[in-house]
């Protein structure tokens, strides 16, 4: 839960050394909401404890849902419903500021015997929802939005639907998307999904393809623009489900090493990885770092690293740490192409750039891109993180200038990564 304290992060020296780097998000609350569904027990290990999950988890056990945590939070044996969730009283569900709860619940319930209201943290309620929740009242669905049009709170009212071709804006966010892929074995009948527009985020439909596969529910991707669910398939529990270390958190270790010379490696996530963040190493490989893959780790030792210009749609999470790594580069990087960074936990263009010149540097702030000059010496200021883990953790790295750095609401990293600045102290000589 985020406060009003403060860290101070001293000068970094050194950096080396090695991180697991805890459970994917992503993956977390895919894999929680697909067991929940499915037929079966499934294990899954390595499970993210973070907001974010315990979000999921409450709603589930509301839901009734029943399931089995271990005392560190990692293990979760979940009890598959084997179809959609039913419940009798009408509830109130609280799901924080994750998207990858909102979202893949909303579609989920809205074709369950449910009568629920779906709420979040004020920041929440201008987080869109609205493609997503028209996509499915236009194909018989009953979500009213309770505040503003278009966004939570959104009141649902569950309904069996009769299979049908669903029409989804994609340039927004492709948690839209991966909720109503999710949610489609629990259409009565054939289900087919196209995307209108831009679809952005493109590798997060991957995992989604991917955990639905190892639930057993098969999906025809026409290249990215149509998807087709046949009618008769139903979730199956894996058994164990192993959650991969979440790449996104693995994007600041790597980055301290690219940037303070040393040898930095995580391990929990490599290049077998279904989570495209793990391209932020590629980024990194651009920059004049060296990246050593191996099946389930990433190593980089840095080296003078040049500025950039790249389109960083694919990976919008770990993009954000190249706009702190980027005043340790030689010539200016451009972040092009994320535009729905606005749309996330905060406006993240404003935030960063804003954020970036108080330490003194040069930023352009474009409507879908930011441009950093480098900077050889930060100014020691409190940075202000905007209730964005994201902010927080891409911050830490100006401890590797010369300079103190102050992180305003250090505890917002507990929306995915809790015990971030004790882990990034590990890696600081
Ligand atoms: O599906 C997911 O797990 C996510 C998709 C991305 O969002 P958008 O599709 O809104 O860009 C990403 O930023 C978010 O952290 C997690
Ligand atoms: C955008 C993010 O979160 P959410 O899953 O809430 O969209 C994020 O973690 O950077």
């Amino acid at each position: 839960m985020s406060g009003e304290e403060t860290l101070t992060l001293k000068p970094v020296a050194r950096v080396e050394g090695e991180v697991n780097v805890p459970g994917s998000k992503s993956l977390s609350n895919r894999a929680l909401l697909l067991a929940a569904l499915a037929s079966g027990e499934t294990v899954l290990t390595n499970l993210l404890d973070s907001e974010d999950i315990q979000h999921m988890l409450t709603a589930l056990r509301a839901l009734g849902v029943e399931y089995q945590l271990s005392d560190d939070k990692t293990e979760c044996a979940v009890k598959g419903l084997g179809g959609r969730f039913t419940h009798s009283e009408p509830l109130e569900l609280f799901l924080g500021n994750a998207g990858t709860a909102m979202r893949p619940l909303c579609a989920a319930l809205a074709l369950s015997d449910v009568d629920v209201v779906l709420t979040g943290e004020p920041r929440m309620e201008e987080r869109p929802i609205g493609d997503l929740a028209d996509a499915l009242n236009d194909a018989g669905a009953d979500i009213r939005y309770l505040k503003q049009t278009g966004f939570p709170p959104v009141a649902i009212k569950g309904k069996t639907l009769k299979g049908t071709t669903l029409s989804v804006e994609g340039s927004v966010s492709s948690q839209f998307l991966t909720a109503l892929l999710m949610a489609a074995p629990l259409f009565d009948g054939d289900v087919t999904i196209t995307i209108k527009g831009e679809l952005v985020s493109k590798p997060y439909i991957d995992i989604t393809l991917d955990t639905m596969a190892k639930f057993g529910v098969a999906v025809q991707n026409d290249a990215y623009q149509a998807f087709h669910i046949r009618a008769g398939q139903q979730y199956q529990s894996p058994g164990r489900f192993m959650v991969e270390g979440d790449a996104s958190s693995a994007s600041y270790f790597l980055a301290a090493g690219a940037i303070k010379g040393g040898t930095v490696r995580v391990t929990g996530v490599g290049k077998d990885s279904v989570q495209g963040d793990i391209h932020f190493a590629d980024v990194l490989e651009a920059m004049g770092a060296t990246i050593n893959w191996q099946p389930d780790a990433i190593t980089v030792t840095g080296g003078p690293l040049q500025g950039v210009d790249m389109d960083m749609n694919h990976i919008p999470d770990a993009a954000m740490t190249i706009a702190t790594t980027a005043l340790f580069a030689d010539g200016p990087t451009t972040i092009r192409n994320v535009y729905n960074w606005r749309v996330k936990e905060t406006d993240r263009l404003h935030a960063m750039a804003t954020e970036l010149k108080k330490l003194g540097a040069t930023v352009e702030e474009g409507r879908d891109y930011i441009k950093v000059w480098p900077l050889a010496n930060p100014d020691e200021v409190a940075i202000d993180t905007y209730n964005d883990h994201r902010v927080a953790m891409c911050f830490s790295l100006i401890a590797l200038s010369n300079a103190s750095v102050t992180i305003n609401d250090p505890g917002c990293t507990a929306k995915t990564f809790p015990d971030f600045f004790t882990r990034f102290a590990t890696i600081c000589r």
